[in-house]
C-alpha cells in the first residue's frame, strides 16, 4: 500500500552525475492511508506522541507531512492498547497526516549494557521504572498495529559501530530472520512494514543484508546501523553499496540522519526519507540551524541582535521576533523561547527537502548541493 510513484530521474543531472561521481537523486510521491507525500522528506520525531514543544496545527503550517513516533516509549508508558482503545496514534494525538512508528529496538539497543539478546528478542529495564521488559519481532508488531501507524518498521539489531565483522554478520543474520517474523506477525492491512538493512560498516554483508530482505519483498527498506559514530565517508561508502541494490521504485528510509550537509549527500545516493532528534534537541538547547551552520542564539553576541535568526526563513519566528527577543526568552527559561527556536529548526529541514525537490524536478540538484555545501561548511 505504499506505492512510490511517479519518480522522476533526474537523466540530464544523471548523466553528468555518473561523471563525476554517483547521483542517484530522485523526487518520488509516497502513498499512504492518510494522503500521497513529496519525497524527499524530513520526518519531525514525536517521541512520546508529541512533537516536542510545537501543535500539530504549527506541523502542518510549517508543511510537516510525515511525524515519528516511538513504540519503545509508548508501549512503556501510557501502553499501546490504551492507544488503540483512544482510536490509534492519529486520534490521540489529533494528528491527520502521515505517522511512521520505530520497532523500539533501537532504544533497547542504544540503552547499552542493560539489554539481553537472543534469537527470541531483546530483555531489558524499562527507564522509567527499571522493571524488566521483553521485545521481539512479534511484541514490537503487534504494538505498532496497535498504534495504527502508516508505516511501521520491523524489530531489528542497529549494530554498534565499531563491530567485529564476525558479530556484525550474526546480528545481520539475526535481523534478517526477524524481519521474516516481522512480516509474518503483520496482519494488519493498509499499513506498511518496512525492513532494516544492516550489514555494520562491511560491504560484502551490506549487499547481503539488502539482497536477502528485497527477495522477502517490503513495501520499503530503512538503511540501518548507519549515523552511529562512524566517519561520514564510511556512512557514503555504505550508502553506495546499499541503495543501487533496492527497489527503484519503493522509498528508502536513511534513519536517524541528520544534518543538512548529510541530507544533501544521502539524496544524491537515492535517499528519500530522513528522521533525527537533532534539530528538536538542539533548539531546546537555545542552537539554530542556518545554511551557513549553526548560530547559539543565547550567546552574548546576540543581545541587541535585532534582526530575525535568518531574514530569508519564512518561519514564524523569523517573521515576526528577534534574536534579542528569543535570546532574552531563553535566558528566562521562557516555554516560548525553547518553541521559536524548535519551530525554527524545523522549518528550516522541512523547506530545505522541499528545496532539493524542486532542485531534482528542475534538473539542477548536482549545483544545488555544490552550492549549499559550499556556503553550509565554510
Ligand atoms: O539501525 C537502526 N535501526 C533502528 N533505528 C535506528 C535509529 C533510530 C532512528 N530514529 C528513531 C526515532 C523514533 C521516534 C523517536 C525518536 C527516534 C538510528 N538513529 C541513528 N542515528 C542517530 C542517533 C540518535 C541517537 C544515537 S544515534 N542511527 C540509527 C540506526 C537505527
Ligand atoms: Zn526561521
Amino acid at each position: 500500500t505504499c506505492a512510490f510513484a511517479g519518480q522522476k530521474k533526474v537523466l540530464a543531472a544523471y548523466e553528468e552525475a555518473v561523471k563525476c561521481g554517483y547521483s542517484g537523486a530522485r523526487a518520488g510521491r509516497l502513498h499512504t492511508p492518510h494522503g500521497v507525500f513529496d519525497t524527499p522528506m524530513f520526518m519531525p520525531v514525536g517521541t512520546q506522541a508529541t512533537v516536542k514543544a510545537v501543535s500539530p496545527r504549527e506541523l502542518k503550517e510549517m508543511g510537516a507531512q510525515i511525524i515519528l513516533s516511538n513504540t519503545y516509549h509508548l508501549y512503556l508508558r501510557p501502553g499501546t492498547e490504551l492507544v488503540a482503545e483512544a482510536g490509534g496514534l492519529h486520534r490521540f494525538m489529533d494528528w491527520d497526516g502521515g505517522i511512521l512508528t520505530d520497532s523500539g529496538g533501537f532504544q533497547v539497543f542504544s540503552l547499552g549494557p542493560l539489554r539481553k539478546i537472543t534469537e527470541e528478542g531483546a530483555a531489558f529495564r524499562s527507564h522509567i521504572d527499571g522493571s524488566t521488559q521483553f521485545l521481539s519481532p512479534e511484541i514490537a508488531i503487534k504494538a505498532q498495529m496497535n498504534l495504527g501507524a502508516d508505516i511501521i518498521m520491523a524489530f531489528d539489531e542497529c549494530i554498534p559501530y565499531p563491530a567485529e565483522y564476525q558479530y556484525a554478520k550474526l546480528s545481520t543474520e539475526r535481523t534478517t530472520r526477524w524481519a521474516e517474523r516481522s512480516q509474518k506477525a503483520h496482519t494488519r492491512s493498509g499499513q506498511a512494514l518496512f525492513a532494516i538493512v544492516q550489514g555494520g560498516m562491511y560491504q560484502d554483508l551490506r549487499r547481503v543484508s539488502a539482497n536477502d530482505l528485497v527477495s522477502l519483498d517490503f513495501p520499503g527498506y530503512g538503511i540501518g546501523g548507519l549515523s552511529v559514530g562512524e566517519p561520514k565517508p564510511v556512512m557514503y561508502e555504505m550508502l553506495e553499496q546499499t541503495v543501487p541494490l533496492l527497489p527503484e521504485n519503493k522509498p528508502r528510509y536513511l534513519m536517524g540522519v541528520g544534518t543538512p550537509d548529510c541530507l544533501v549527500e544521502a539524496v544524491r545516493y537515492g535517499i528519500d526519507m530522513f528522521d533525527c532528534v537533532f534539530p528538536t534537541r538542539v533548539a531546546r538547547n537555545g542552537t539554530a540551524m542556518t545554511k551557513s551552520g549553526r548560530l547559539v542564539v543565547k550567546n552574548a553576541a546576540y543581545a541587541k541582535d535585532f534582526l530575525p535568526i535568518d531574514e530569508n526563513c519564512g518561519c514564524y519566528a523569523c517573521q515576526n521576533f528577534s534574536r534579542a527577543y528569543i535570546r532574552h526568552l531563553l535566558k528566562a527559561d521562557e516555554i516560548f523561547g525553547l518553541r521559536l527556536t524548535t519551530i525554527h529548526n524545523l522549518y528550516f529541514l522541512l523547506d530545505f527537502t522541499k528545496k532539493m525537490r524542486q532542485a531534482i524536478l528542475e534538473d539542477r540538484f548536482l549545483s544545488f548541493r555544490e552550492e549549499f555545501l559550499a556556503q553550509y561548511c565554510k
